[in-house]
């Protein structure tokens, strides 16, 4: 626990509202972010996560409700919290020219503090042999992570990462998650937005859900989808079994068949996997449970477009 006290939230967020022009970016959204959780802000495009994480980082004035962040007001900037926070900044706002390295030296420079941390931090984020590389000639999943290190350099408590995983290759996304979960090892809090639901849902405490401003649902993205009671669907190639066997084992409540496959529905997936490891079908089976893209259906009538 910080200096905020035991129990007390890292951040608390309430009924905060932006309007830009006749469109309410932020329709009324409230939350509390508990410290080292990993609280996520999921949404489409233009949803409000990013005015809603920039007005809780103290860059945007709401047009009214409040934020109270490790006990203050972020907005206007507090220099007594700037320690405090890590911002993670677009890679556009690298400094021209330098070396990841000297990158890094120069946030600490900045924020203050000595360049003790600097081989830790490239270290943490898997840029040790690209110590020595110009920014600009880093990929962009290289690029993100030092960004990512640069608001680190501080070692900050809550730490605000905008997208950190946009326009990655799926194996670049996957090694920033390792950072991410490294990073919330070490206790920090972390705020970030993102429009892959399949990503929080593996890395997140918390999410919530926004839409045209306001938050859908929030939750952890197990209750979340639990929430959903949606049944499991398992897939069988065709021709391991017929419609008729699949429709007697236990716990198979509706069996649809296509071309390809077999697909059955179950509440109760472990009685029908088992009966079906009994009958030797389980190469080539898939089980799809539901997912947060459900709950958005769910709550939105709309398929998930990121
Ligand atoms: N400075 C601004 N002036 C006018 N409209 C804005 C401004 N900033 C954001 N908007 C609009 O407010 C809405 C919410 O934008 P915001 O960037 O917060 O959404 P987002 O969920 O972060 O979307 P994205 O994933 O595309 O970044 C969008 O319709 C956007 O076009």
């Amino acid at each position: 626990m910080t200096s905020t006290g035991a129990g007390a939230a890292a951040i608390v967020v309430d009924d905060i509202r932006k309007s830009y022009g006749d469109l309410k970016a932020v329709d009324g959204v409230s939350f509390t972010v508990g410290h080292g959780e990993f609280f996520g802000i999921l949404g489409p495009n233009g949803a409000g996560k990013t005015t809603a994480l920039e007005i809780m980082e103290g860059l945007r004035e709401p047009d009214s409700g409040s934020v109270r962040l490790l006990g203050e007001s972020p907005f206007p900037r507090k220099p007594a919290l700037l320690p405090r926070i890590g911002v993670q900044l677009q890679a556009s706002a690298f400094f021209d020219r330098l070396t990841a390295r000297e990158q890094l030296e120069t946030f600490s420079a900045l924020y203050g503090v000595g360049a003790g941390r600097v081989d830790e931090m490239l270290e943490l984020v898997g840029l040790t042999e690209k110590a020595g590389t110009r920014e600009d000639k880093l990929s962009g999943g290289q690029r993100q992570r030092l960004s990512i290190a640069c608001a680190l350099a501080h070692d900050p408590d809550v730490v605000f990462l905008d997208e950190p995983t946009a326009a990655l290759d799926p194996q670049a996304r996957r090694n920033l998650w390792d950072v991410l979960r490294v990073i919330r090892e070490r206790g920090k809090t972390i705020v970030y937005t993102t429009h892959y639901l399949d990503e929080a849902e593996i890395l997140c405490d918390r999410v919530a859900i926004m839409d045209q401003g306001r938050v859908l649902a929030m939750d952890t993205p197990t209750a979340l989808v639990r929430g959903l009671d949606a049944p499991t669907r398992i897939t069988l190639e065709r021709g391991t079994l017929t419609a008729a066997d699949a429709a007697g084992l236990p716990g198979a409540d509706e069996v649809g068949e296509d071309e390809q496959s077999l697909v059955l529905t179950t509440r109760t997936p472990a009685p029908l996997l088992a009966a079906l490891a009994e009958r030797g079908t389980l190469d080539g089976l898939q089980v799809r449970t539901a997912t947060l893209e459900d709950v958005f259906l769910q709550l939105t009538g709309r398929e998930y477009r990121a």
